[in-house]
């Protein structure tokens, strides 16, 4: 099995604060975390803890954000990507590469502080894929 639990859902909303207050009435003030800018990415996050999985609320950070497209396409925000945690994220690249999938850009250090990598959603059903190295991989 290459992929192992659901980490979070990626949602790209066009304001954080109004995105907060959306998420604190569905799930509790307690749920909804303190957002995060990571220039690296390109987006700030903030994740809402759901109980079994998360949600990750990213809106646009910096001129060349990647959510730039897609939140013209989407004004009002939508379900961006799914992510799932691997074991080991440069053995999991090696089988989805061999598989014809393609790897957009290079690994990097996610928001959970472990290596990430995203596959073009044109080669996965339609939907763009996170992967995540597990925080308990060990690597
Ligand atoms: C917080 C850090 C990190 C974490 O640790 O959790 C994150 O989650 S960061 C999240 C943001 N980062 C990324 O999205 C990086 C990877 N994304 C990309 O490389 C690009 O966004 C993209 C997916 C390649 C799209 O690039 P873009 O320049 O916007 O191309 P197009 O707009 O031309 O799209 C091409 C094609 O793909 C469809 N598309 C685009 N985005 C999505 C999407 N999120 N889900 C499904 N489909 C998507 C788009 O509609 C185009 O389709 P066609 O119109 O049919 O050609
Ligand atoms: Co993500």
């Amino acid at each position: 099995m290459l992929f192992g639990r659901l980490n979070h859902v990626g949602i790209a909303v066009p304001s954080m604060e109004e995105a907060q207050e959306r998420y604190r009435a569905l799930f509790g003030a307690g749920a909804v975390g303190e957002p995060v800018d990571l220039p690296a990415h390109g987006v700030t996050a903030c994740f809402v803890s759901t109980g079994n999985s998360e949600i990750e609320l990213i809106a646009p950070l910096g001129e060349a954000s990647p959510l730039a497209a897609f939140l013209e396409k989407s004004p009002a925000g939508a379900q961006h990507h799914l992510c799932f945690e691997v074991a080991d994220l440069p053995a999991a690249l090696r089988a989805l590469k061999a598989e014809g999938r393609r790897v957009l850009g290079e690994p990097r250090i996610g928001a959970h502080g472990t290596l990430v990598a995203f596959l073009h959603p044109k080669d996965m059903g339609g939907i763009l894929t996170e992967i995540m190295e597990a925080p308990h991989a060990g690597h």
